[in-house]
């Protein structure tokens, strides 16, 4: 397979290592916002970029027909307009906040947990992150999912950051040396507390989840999500 990086950072490093040693072929990789590519030479696009560059980069590749993984945070605001344009082209296109399996297995958690809890007044729950200090964008993809996840199984009608009201789930954000990644939801009361916590101890998961993700979209019309990909339901 022929992969195109947008972005060649931490992860875009990390995912051309783990592509090459699952025989496929990186042409290109990109780092700037350019004119200057050549669509027909890739069989599939990765973007991990940043917040204000990954919608530019995701409608450029669904506009030369090139199917699209994106795990790039912080620039949802414009996702229902991609989801719009791969719709009217009829391509391709992932976006998931987290590639990781263990991730995606922590939401199917998160989500049975919250229906659990959606009846039980007497716990309040919370969302913490911690990620390295270069992360631009707070609180993470994967705390707003997860933060979704809860919202939709209970009373909340909204997250906030580093507050709480009855009706405000609170997530806190914290940055701290190289830390790859960690999530925590918990629900605590008088009497007790139940935590689920995951922690990504490198960036191997995550980017093996996106060539997955690569590998498994191609010849495929649609929007999909790693629910798909991992077959989890
Ligand atoms: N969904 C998931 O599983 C995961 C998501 N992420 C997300 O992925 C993104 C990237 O993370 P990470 O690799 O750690 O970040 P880095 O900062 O290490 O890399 C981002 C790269 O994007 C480049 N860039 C800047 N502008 C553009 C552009 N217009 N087009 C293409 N590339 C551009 C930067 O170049 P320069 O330095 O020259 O500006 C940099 O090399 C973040 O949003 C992060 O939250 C991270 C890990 C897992
Ligand atoms: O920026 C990161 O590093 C990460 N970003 C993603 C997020 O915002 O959830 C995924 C992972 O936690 C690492």
């Amino acid at each position: 397979m022929r992969i195109a990086l947008f972005g060649y950072g931490k992860m875009g490093q990390m995912i051309e290592e783990i592509a090459l040693n699952r025989g496929h072929e990186i042409v290109a990789k990109i780092d700037e916002s350019t004119e200057d590519i050549n669509f027909n030479t890739m069989d599939v696009a990765i973007d991990f970029s940043m917040p204000s560059a990954a919608y530019g980069n995701i409608t450029k590749c669904i506009n030369n027909n090139v199917p699209v993984i994106s795990g790039t945070t912080g620039w949802l605001d414009d996702y229902e307009n991609a989801v719009s344009l791969c719709n009217d082209k009829k391509g391709a296109f992932i976006y998931a906040s987290n590639f990781s399996l263990g991730v995606n297995i922590f939401f199917e958690l998160n989500n049975y947990l919250a229906k659990m809890m959606q009846n039980l007044p007497e716990y309040k729950v919370e969302l913490e992150e911690i990620h390295h200090t270069q992360k631009l964008d707070a609180p993470s993809g994967t705390a707003i999912t997860l933060a979704e996840g809860v919202i939709s199984n209970s009373n909340y009608k909204a997250w906030k950051l580093d507050h709480s009201s009855d009706e405000t789930l609170k997530i806190t954000s914290k940055r701290i040396g190289k830390v790859p990644g960690t999530h925590t939801v918990e629900y605590d009361s008088v009497v007790d507390s139940i935590q689920i916590k995951h922690t990504a101890h490198n960036r191997e998961g995550f980017a093996l989840g996106a060539v997955t993700a690569a590998e498994w979209i191609i010849g495929k019309t649609g929007i999909f999500s790693m629910r798909d990909v991992l077959n989890l339901g």
